[in-house]
This record gives C-alpha cells, sequence and structure tokens, in this order.
C-alpha cells in the first residue's frame, strides 16, 4: 500500500508540487549538547507533552521535575556523549543525520524547498512553517520521519501543525508499507549480509510503545507487523529466520513485548550466533539505535556467547531519499 496522507491543517488541495511548496521532513528533536543541563531541557520538553505521557499533570509533574529528570539527565548525557558525532558538522546523531536526509531529498525534489524541523527541541517545527510562510511558500507537505503511525509521535506533529495559522499543510501519515521504503530497507539488509555476512537470525527490532496505547486503538504495532513482514517477504526469509521486537522501554508499566533484550536472551539460549539486528522504526541512527542496541544490547549479548551484528538505519542513503521523494510526490499528487 502507498503511504497515507492527511490533510493537516487549512485547506489544501493536491495542487502540482510548483517553488512555492515546501516538503518539512520532521523528526522527534534531540538535545543541542550532550550534557545534563541540555539533556534535561529537551526531555522536559518531550516528557510534557500529553502525546506521549497521558497522566494526570498532578502525579506526573512533580514526579518528572523531582524524581525523573534530576535522575535521569545526567546518566542520559553521558550516553549522548558516548555517540555524539564530532567535527564542526557534527552533533547528536538524530540531529546530523536528520539535516543530511533532509540534503539528500533535495537533490532528488529541486523544484520544492525542502527543509527538516524538529517536533521537540531545534529546529522547532512551529518556528520553521513560521519562516516558510513569512519567506512566501504557499503551502507545505509535512512527512513526519516515523514509517509507523502512533498517537505519541505522528499525531504530534500533526498538533504542532494546528498551532501554526496561515500555512496550508497537508500530512503523510506513515509509510509502512511503502513498496520503495521496504525495498529500500530490505536492500540495506541485503547490502549488510553480502559485505559482513548473513547472521543465523534477523531481529526487526522497533521503538515500544505502552500497551495501553495499543489497547485504545494506536495502529502501531500492526504497522511494525506488517512492515516487517513486507520486509521478510522481500529477503525471501522463511517464517523461522526472524523476529520481530520492542526496544526502549521507559517506565514501569507494560510495553508492547516481545522486548527485544528478552528476544536475545531467548535467540542466545538458542544457540543462534551470530544474530543480524535492523531497526527499521527509526529512519536515521540515534541514541536509542547506537547506544541502546549496537553499544548497549551488543555486550549483552556478547556477554552470552552470541556476536550482535548492526544495522545501521537507511539515514541518508539515496535509496532513502528516493523512496522519501516518491512518497512526497505522491502525496502532492504530482510528478517532478
Ligand atoms: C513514555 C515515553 C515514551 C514513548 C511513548 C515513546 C515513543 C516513541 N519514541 C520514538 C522514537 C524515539 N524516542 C527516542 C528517545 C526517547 N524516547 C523516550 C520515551 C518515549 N518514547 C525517551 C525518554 C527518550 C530519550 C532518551 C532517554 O531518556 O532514554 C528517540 C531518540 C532521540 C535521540 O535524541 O536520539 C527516538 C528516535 C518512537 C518512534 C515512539 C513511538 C512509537
Ligand atoms: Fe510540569
Ligand atoms: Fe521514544
Amino acid at each position: 500500500m502507498p503511504a497515507s496522507a492527511s490533510a493537516a491543517s487549512s485547506p489544501a488541495q493536491a495542487t502540482p508540487a510548483a517553488a512555492s511548496t515546501a516538503l518539512v521532513l520532521v523528526n522527534l528533536g534531540t538535545p543541542d549538547a550532550p550534557t545534563p543541563r541540555a539533556v534535561r531541557r529537551y526531555l522536559a520538553e518531550f516528557l510534557h507533552d500529553y502525546r506521549v505521557v497521558d497522566r494526570s499533570r498532578w502525579l506526573w509533574c512533580p514526579l518528572l521535575h523531582f524524581v525523573i529528570l534530576p535522575l535521569r539527565s545526567g546518566p542520559v548525557a553521558r550516553k549522548y556523549a558516548s555517540v555524539w558525532l564530532p567535527g564542526t558538522d557534527g552533533g547528536s546523531p538524530l540531529a546530523v543525520h536528520t539535516r543530511r536526509l533532509a540534503e539528500a531529498v533535495q537533490h532528488e525534489l529541486p523544484q520544492l524547498r525542502v527543509v527538516h524541523a524538529m517536533r521537540y527541541g531545534r529546529p522547532a517545527l512551529a518556528a520553521t512553517l513560521q519562516a516558510l510562510r513569512d519567506d512566501g511558500i504557499e503551502q507545505a507537505l509535512v512527512l513526519p520521519l516515523y514509517p509507523q503511525y502512533s498517537t505519541s509521535t505522528t499525531a504530534a506533529v500533526a498538533d504542532a501543525l494546528a498551532r501554526v495559522p496561515g500555512l496550508p499543510t497537508r500530512m503523510v501519515d506513515d509509510y509502512h508499507d511503502d513498496p520503495a521504503w521496504v525495498a529500500a530497507v530490505a536492500d540495506s539488509i541485503r547490502a549488510h549480509r553480502a559485505e559482513h555476512g548473513t547472521g543465523e537470525h534477523l531481529l526487526l527490532s522497533f521503538h515500544g510503545l505502552p500497551q495501553r496505547f495499543a489497547d485504545r486503538g494506536d495502529p502501531y504495532p500492526t504497522h511494525c507487523e506488517a512492515g516487517a513482514r513486507a520486509i521478510a517477504q522481500a529477503l525471501g526469509l522463511a517464517d523461522d529466520a526472524w523476529t520481530l521486537s520492542y526496544q526502549s522501554r521507559f517506565g514501569r508499566e507494560r510495553w508492547l513485548e516481545p522486548s527485544t533484550l528478552a528476544t536475545l536472551d531467548a535467540l542466545a539460549a538458542r544457540g543462534l550466533r551470530p544474530v543480524d539486528v535492523v531497526a527499521p522504526g527509526f529512519a536515521v541512527d540515534c541514541l536509542e539505535t547506537l547506544e541502546e542496541v549496537a553499544i548497549g544490547l551488543a555486550e549483552h549479548f556478547a556477554a552470552r556467547g552470541g556476536s550482535l551484528r548492526y544495522i545501521p538505519c537507511l539515514n541518508d542513503a539515496p535509496a532513502h531519499a528516493q523512496a522519501l521523494a516518491a512518497i512526497a510526490r505522491c502525496a502532492l499528487g504530482a510528478v517532478a
């Protein structure tokens, strides 16, 4: 199925792509620096969003301000420091790869203005849209870099769009089974296996979500399952050659299962090694893929006698830029 799109704010026709149209790639956001102060500012904005944590503010605000932010900011800053990219154009991997991806998509779509923005942190989505409007842009297509729809991510982008008047926007809701995206992910796995060898198992690890969200209708797990199956099919994998799992659990309530950690333990117990791990829910590499999976889970698996081979996200690969450009063209109802 092709990517699905929705009118996000004021009426926008599916007009042909033009110089006055912008494509805005939106990612989650990330701290400006690998310091406790910057991490605290980022987490405070992110974890204040009711889309992300839907608990009563009477309970959540004291817990967030007096327990979570003071205790979490330092250790998480050290994790960011371990994957921070050096150099003048370095920074948080999520920020660097998102910026490069936007440049690669701009290359594919010279007739549009392609920019990137963050839902939390900088460049802020609202400020980016206002700047486009002030610059004479007449309409924007917003493409959240979340292949699978979730109320905790995609709907949070839609909330922010609704707060910026005067610029007609459309939004791509998801592209979890878009053929070009599925092919790009499958090709990246195939290429990695051709270069580094084929592991005895492929783990497709997606960011987790509280089970409660799924119970009340969030399509996220359904999108993860359909996308994972499509990728496995494109690779011609037998059903027992791959597993879907969920990583990055936060807090104490029940999250989607199986967890990536428990799945790796089970694979180690079965003596399956090496295991290839790919994270198709993440458009670009970030803290959760590089520090949690490629470093943390690799060490965990090695301690159980296995070896884990992490397959990087699509990042700014030409196939990724081409897939996103095709999704954008389709949503704009235009060919370029
Ligand atoms: C209740 C908390 C969280 C929900 C729900 C959640 C959903 C969710 N997140 C992503 C993608 C990313 N999350 C990232 C980091 C991150 N996520 C949470 C919490 C929830 N996520 C936290 C607290 C953090 C920060 C790190 C930490 O403190 O552990 C990132 C990486 C950001 C970076 O800077 O690199 C991404 C990407 C999705 C797709 C999703 C729902 C499906
Ligand atoms: Fe608060
Ligand atoms: Fe998250």
